[in-house]
């Protein structure tokens, strides 16, 4: 295997085995099997076209491994607000809330845009998150060797960058209150957001990205806007009580604005990022261009208990939803975390990282991963090699 994609270095902090502990998993492999109930959320433009290709890989690796799965579909997002007048019908949160663990394609997009009150597919987003209490969001971002010349980075700068932004993802400015839209002393229109948190919430998010990192290089960069704003000022200050909870990991701390400066002028600094809920959504799609596409990028939205949500990080991109045109490979590579995070079934997710790395250095591309020399394939033929490399790649450890 040309390289790991650094998706195995942090071990799954809760298991959701629902039948066997993951310690029999070697005496029990394919004769035995593990049944898993997958809740599935589509959601809108090119988010059902990725899930459908996941799906297929998640069963085939899943398969090898002894591994069943129960899906249900259940609506989402937009799809959701037309059939319901809900973006996150009840019965949707409810499965999700009882199954093993959830994949989310992406909601959103220009015909739910109109009216800036209105209820969105996003607000449904939210409510997920939020209803699941999956507040830690990680996302690695790795310059796969396959695609060095995806980057938008010079190859000795992007060359292997491999990072993981732990972002936190229930709290900051996406939920504190008030918000909404009013009239100021002028009586102007105007509209307005609450950043806030609590030390709780600051520390349970420190915590995981101290254990993340001490997996990794044992460097962990906060990043905040603790020179102007109160809620980074206490962020900076609760992360360095946690600190001292983990001494043999080294710590620093960094502003937004320059974070974002020096991600794209030297990524190799970073190990493990971590920061709040909104310049984690910022950060992350800047560092998903180091690695070649937000196409590229998946993600573990995880809590205490209860399943997991996993999902790509880009959106629903409306411009080419429709034509076969989306890489899969983030969501794909999400179902990989789903696996090792959610469920505790490692070998499973290896199968799926190699064979995506088997695709890729069989030369198959996507529009926004593609170089010359390449071979150009839509959605679903992309989907349809990794399924062969599946079954053709075995992890050297199965
Ligand atoms: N988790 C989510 O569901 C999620 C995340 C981000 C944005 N959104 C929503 O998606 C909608 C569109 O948002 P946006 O355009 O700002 O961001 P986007 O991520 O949907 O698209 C940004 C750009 O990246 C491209 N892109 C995204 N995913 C791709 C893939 N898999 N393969 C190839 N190209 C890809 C798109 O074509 C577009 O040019 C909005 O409604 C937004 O709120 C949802
Ligand atoms: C769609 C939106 C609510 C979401 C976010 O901001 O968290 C998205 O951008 C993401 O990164 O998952
Ligand atoms: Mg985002």
């Amino acid at each position: 295997m040309a390289a790991s994609l650094q998706l195995i270095n942090l071990r799954p902090f809760r298991s959701h085995s629902t039948s066997l502990p993951n310690h029999h998993s070697k005496r029990l492999t394919i004769r035995c099997s593990k049944s898993y109930n997958i809740t599935l959320l589509p959601g809108d433009g090119i988010g059902p076209e990725v899930i459908s290709v996941a799906k297929k890989v998640l069963n085939l690796a899943g398969s090898l491994e002894g591994v069943e799965f129960k899906f249900k579909e259940m609506p989402m997002g937009g799809a959701a607000l037309d059939l319901t007048g809900v973006p996150l019908p009840e019965e949707t949160l409810n499965t999700a809330k009882e199954s093993d663990a959830v994949l989310l394609g992406a909601i959103g997009g220009y015909k739910w845009d109109k009216n800036e009150k209105h209820l969105k597919p996003e607000t449904g987003l939210l409510q997920l998150r939020e209803g699941l209490k999956v507040f830690a969001n990680l996302r690695p971002a790795s310059v796969l060797p396959e695609l060095v010349d995806a980057s938008t980075l010079k190859k000795e700068v992007a060359e292997g960058v491999d990072l993981m932004v732990v972002r936190e993802l229930t709290g900051g400015i996406y939920f504190g209150k008030p918000r909404g839209f009013g009239t100021n002393e002028n009586g102007e229109e105007i509209g307005f957001n609450t950043e806030v948190y609590a030390a709780y919430e600051i520390d349970r998010i420190a915590r995981i990205a101290f254990e993340t990192a001490r997996k990794r290089s044992g460097k962990l960069c906060s990043v905040d806007k603790a020179n102007v704003l109160e809620a980074s000022m206490f962020w900076r200050k609760r992360v360095i009580a946690i600190a001292a909870e983990y001494p043999d990991v080294e710590l620093t701390h960094m502003y937004v604005d320059n974070a974002a400066m020096q991600l794209v002028r030297n990524p190799k600094q970073f190990d493990t990022i971590v920061t709040n809920n909104i310049f984690g959504d910022i950060l992350s799609d800047e560092a998903s261009m180091i690695t070649g596409s937000i196409g590229m990028l998946p993600s573990a939205s995880l809590g205490e208990s209860g399943p997991g949500l996993f999902e790509p990080i880009h959106g629903s991109a409306p411009d080419i939803a429709g034509q076969d045109k989306a890489n899969p490979l983030a969501t794909i590579l999400s179902a990989a975390m789903l696996l090792k995070y959610g469920l505790g079934e490692v070998k499973a997710a290896e199968r799926i990282e190699l064979a995506v790395l088997d695709t890729l250095s069989r030369g198959f591309r996507t529009g926004d991963i593609y170089s010359v020399g390449n071979k150009l394939v839509g959605c679903k033929e992309m989907g349809e090699e990794v399924l062969k490399s599946v079954n053709t790649k075995t992890p050297a450890s199965v």
